[in-house]
């Protein structure tokens, strides 16, 4: 099956109401096509069906009258596509409640399991085991995508072309364009790490450090982002594509990003927890951090600007004083480690 419409309904299902799921609804949904919607929480369920608006997540946005949401996950796991995008951290619970789901599975949470050290494709791969893995991911405000503003994307298919040839149709709009991609490692990696090199951005920004140094964190982020990720088994192409370099360069530039904007709130004197405190939305980042820094101390890959960020978020340090530890790391060539 491809993920068209057919006679009995919506052919393609996204699972989490955030922002992003609701964006990417609203984007499937711009052709006229069905789309169902899972949230968790059934007040949003209602307004979604009745007043097509998500105002805790997407106030944006006034959504398409052919998204039907639903708090049933037994009916998502119907469908033959499910877009997945609930938090990183949230991922394996909820997919639990579909653990029999045999169809594509495209997952587009960016970030890696606490406590596990997992990427997202080896969480879903224990709790949907009959599924088959996709990773969508890219430079990507849901606002914009929400808005049909022109977007392009990696999709990278575990199930190599076969995959991508049921999924290309099914998920690409005029203003939405997937690249494909078989690297599936490369383009989790690349979304995981730039959410925390968002939060080092913003914390550049909120000192006040001026636009040479962000684009010296942006290179020397990209420098960790690519050797983390090698070291992994991604592909230098995908690194260096749409789900990584591209993704940084956003999430380092705006504050609308939520990393980003985490990180100009410490840069600005804020703790973590004041920082954290009464966000309703999720910055992948600062649970990313630690776990991220912890995989690459174990395999012994130099990521500094990493290490900073978890030592901010665990309130170890000032924020100028991190920056000066860093500006006093001792001088040695640009290229890569031997
Ligand atoms: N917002 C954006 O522009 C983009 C976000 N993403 C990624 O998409 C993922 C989802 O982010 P958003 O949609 O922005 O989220 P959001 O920050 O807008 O909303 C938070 C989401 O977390 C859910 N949630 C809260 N507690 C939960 C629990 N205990 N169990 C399950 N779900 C729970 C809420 O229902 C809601 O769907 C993240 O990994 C993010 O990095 C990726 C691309 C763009
Ligand atoms: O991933 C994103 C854009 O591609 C969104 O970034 P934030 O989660 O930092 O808002």
């Amino acid at each position: 099956m491809s993920g068209q419409e057919t006679s009995s309904g919506p052919g393609i299902g996204v699972v989490g109401a955030g922002a992003w799921g609701t964006a990417l609804a609203q984007m499937l949904a711009s052709d006229g096509r069905a789309v169902r919607l899972w949230a968790r929480e059934a007040a949003l369920v209602e307004t979604i069906n009745t007043q097509h608006c998500n105002p805790v997540y997407l106030p944006s946005a006034q959504l398409a009258p052919t998204i039907t949401a639903t708090s049933d996950l037994a009916a998502m796991a119907a469908l033959p596509v499910l877009l997945w995008v609930t938090p990183a951290q949230f991922l394996g619970p909820v997919m639990a409640g579909i653990g029999q789901f045999a169809g594509d599975l495209v997952l587009c949470a960016k970030g890696i399991e606490a406590g596990t050290g997992r990427l997202m494709g080896e969480v879903a791969a224990q709790a949907a085991p009959l599924a088959q893995i996709a990773v969508l991911s890219g430079p990507t405000f849901a606002h914009e995508v929400a808005a049909g503003l022109p977007t392009a994307v990696t999709l990278a298919c575990s199930g190599g072309q076969a995959q991508w040839d049921r999924l290309a149709p099914a998920i690409a709009r005029p203003t939405f364009r997937p690249y494909f991609s078989a690297d599936v490692t490369g383009a989790e990696i690349g979304g995981a790490v730039k959410n925390v090199l968002a939060i080092a951005c913003g914390v550049v920004e909120g000192l006040g450090l001026g636009q040479n140094a962000r684009a010296a964190l942006i290179s020397r982020g990209f420098a960790e982002m690519q050797r983390f990720g090698l070291a992994l088994g991604a592909q230098a192409e995908t690194l260096s594509g749409l789900s990584g370099l591209g993704d940084l360069v956003l999430t380092c530039s705006s504050v609308s990003s939520r990393n980003f904007s985490l990180g100009k709130a410490l840069g600005e004197g804020q703790s973590a927890a004041q920082a954290l405190s009464g966000r309703a939305t999720v910055a992948e980042g600062a649970f990313t951090a630690p776990v991220l820094a912890d995989l690459a101390r174990r395999k012994e890959i130099a990521m500094p600007l990493v290490e900073a960020v978890v030592t901010l978020i665990e309130g170890r340090a000032p924020a100028r004083d991190v920056v000066a530890s860093l500006l006093a790391r001792p001088l040695r060539a640009e290229g890569p480690r031997t």
